[in-house]
């Protein structure tokens, strides 16, 4: 569950949000689309608390995970010591370990568990950063441009697994996508920015 009333926030002198209200149930995917540099990833970031509204209230009583759109890998640390680094904070080192290993086979990572992020495809980093968010089990998943990076395949692989897990956790999913296949698929709401700042209300 997630609610957004009335945020407004400035970012340096520009007015990125004016009034975002943004209403998602649990179990619901919203997809965020429109022109670059217009705030989307910007209500993400207001959405999970790493940026702090100037105006205005975010609600949330979920344990949530967000996949950046640069990834936000730990560069020093292998696939496997990325994933088990981000679940130490909800689970014990076995566990966490265990479930490293599920998600990376999952996402097609088994083989990759000991490489670096430097040694890693962009493709290999965006499905790493992926796993690291399912593996959490959140129910409100934060995604910034998920397919990116990912070939014809693996946008159908990624589309299915969120279906999925939408249904077994009823988790929902708040995105921002230039892809709208995934979405019609997911039977999600879309969602379209227009002008700056966003103004939305939905
Ligand atoms: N910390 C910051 N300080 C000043 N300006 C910022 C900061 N973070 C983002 N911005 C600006 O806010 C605007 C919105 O950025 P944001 O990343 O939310 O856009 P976006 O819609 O997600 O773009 P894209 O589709 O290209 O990722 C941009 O003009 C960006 O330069």
């Amino acid at each position: 569950m997630l609610e957004m009333q009335n945020v407004s926030k400035t970012l340096g002198r520009r007015k990125i949000l004016e009034s975002v209200s943004l209403r998602l149930k649990d179990g619901e995917v919203l997809c965020l689309m429109g022109p670059s540099g217009l705030g989307k990833t910007t209500i993400l970031e207001t959405a999970c608390g790493l940026i702090k509204p100037d105006r205005g209230e975010v609600l949330t009583n979920s344990r949530l995970a967000y996949a950046f759109q640069d990834n936000a890998l730990i560069p020093w640390q292998t696939a496997m010591g990325n994933m088990v680094f981000a679940l130490s904070s909800y689970m014990d080192r076995q566990r966490a370990k265990s479930e490293s290993e599920k998600w990376l086979k999952r996402l097609g990572l088994f083989e990759a568990a000991a490489l670096y992020p430097g040694q890693m495809s962009g493709g290999m980093r965006r499905r790493l950063n992926l796993a690291r968010a399912f593996a959490i089990k959140p129910q409100l998943m934060l995604l910034d441009e998920p397919f990116a990076f990912l070939d014809e395949a693996w946008q159908d692989r990624l589309t299915r697994l969120i279906a999925e897990f939408q249904k077994k956790h009823n988790s929902s999913f708040l995105m921002v996508s230039h892809q709208l296949e995934p979405v019609r698929e997911l039977g999600g709401r879309l969602v379209r920015l227009h002008s700056s700042p966003v103004v939305l209300a939905t």
